[in-house]
């Protein structure tokens, strides 16, 4: 691992997933070793790497956090490499019964340092396009997600989280320089999308934005779009595969972001005096509108 504390090598693991469980962590395994060769110091898994992401087979790919077999694979991983290692996600089963897609993050130790439950679910209907809907077997997270490094702060969330900039904007808020998002996009919102949402978040946040996905397959119902990416503060593209599997490297620097946000200072310029009073004063006529109508009926 680098020493320089606000340095450091990125890989995002860029697999693809079948519907054999067993035969995704073993790949995921042999990527992070690979990976752990080429000096990485924090390697991301993309969205659903055990499971194909389908709402059918979450169920059986499903397993609780700590102690599932994913679980361990990836705790131990971490230790042998001695790496941060942030487990795109998998299908969690609570102890309420209930099903998350889950991302794990564990230390250079082995020790899990968080989870993130992804918050907005994928629920779309582009007709005759894409349509999906994960609340048809999930369950959705509640909390957003920023962890601790010995680089710096890191907030974590997943695919579609990514279409809300709220979030990113709370977890900047928050101290993170660098936001990660495990996602499967599809062939349609993925050329249109992904890598705008990436440069979006970058540049609204002034922080890096790593995008780890699965490799295309298309012999699978929902076909992934690929193209895990690395965006900087200046929400420039610094690194980027395409649909094939891969791994994709990028030498983080976490000083250019401070360097960013000091030269183009919008963190502290925003008129939130004058947003404030201004959306208050819009929910007030859209209440008073609502209640005029509800009268008239
Ligand atoms: N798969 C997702 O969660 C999100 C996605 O594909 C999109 O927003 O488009």
């Amino acid at each position: 691992m680098m020493n320089a504390s606000q340095k450091f090598r990125l890989a995002l693991i860029q697999m693809r997933v079948c519907a054999d469980k067993s035969t995704n962590i073993a790949a995921a395994l042999s990527a992070i070793s690979r990976t752990a060769k080429e000096g990485a110091d924090m390697v991301v898994l993309p969205e659903c790497f055990n499971s194909p992401y389908d709402t059918r087979q979450f169920n059986e790919h499903a397993e609780t956090i700590p102690g599932g077999p994913t679980w361990s694979a990836l705790s131990e991983a971490a230790k042998e490499h001695s790496i941060y290692l942030i487990g795109g996600t998998i299908p969690e089963r609570s102890a309420d019964g209930k099903i998350y897609n889950t991302a794990m993050v564990f230390g250079p130790e082995g020790n899990m340092l968080t989870t993130h439950r992804k918050i907005h679910l994928f629920d779309i209907d582009v007709p005759g396009r894409v349509t999906f809907k994960e609340s048809d077997t999930l369950s959705a997270g509640d909390k957003p997600t920023v962890f601790d490094t010995a680089f710096g702060k890191i907030g974590l969330a997943i695919c579609y989280d990514i279409r809300f900039p709220r979030l990113a904007e709370y977890m900047r808020h928050q101290g993170a320089k660098m936001l990660i998002y495990p996602g499967a996009f599809n062939t349609t919102t993925g050329p249109l999308h992904w890598e705008l949402l990436l440069r979006s978040r970058a540049n609204d946040n002034q922080l890096y934005v790593a995008g780890a996905a699965p490799a295309r397959d298309n012999s699978t119902g929902y076909v992934a779009f690929g193209h895990s990416t690395v965006v900087d503060p200046w929400a420039k593209v610094v690194s980027k595969l395409e649909e094939d599997e891969g791994i994709l490297y990028a030498d983080i620097d976490f000083s250019v972001v401070d360097a960013v946000r000091s030269q183009i200072p919008i963190s502290i310029q925003g008129r939130e005096d004058l947003y404030d009073g201004l959306f208050q004063q819009q929910q007030q006529q859209q209440q008073q509108q609502q209640q005029q109508q509800q009268q008239q009926q």
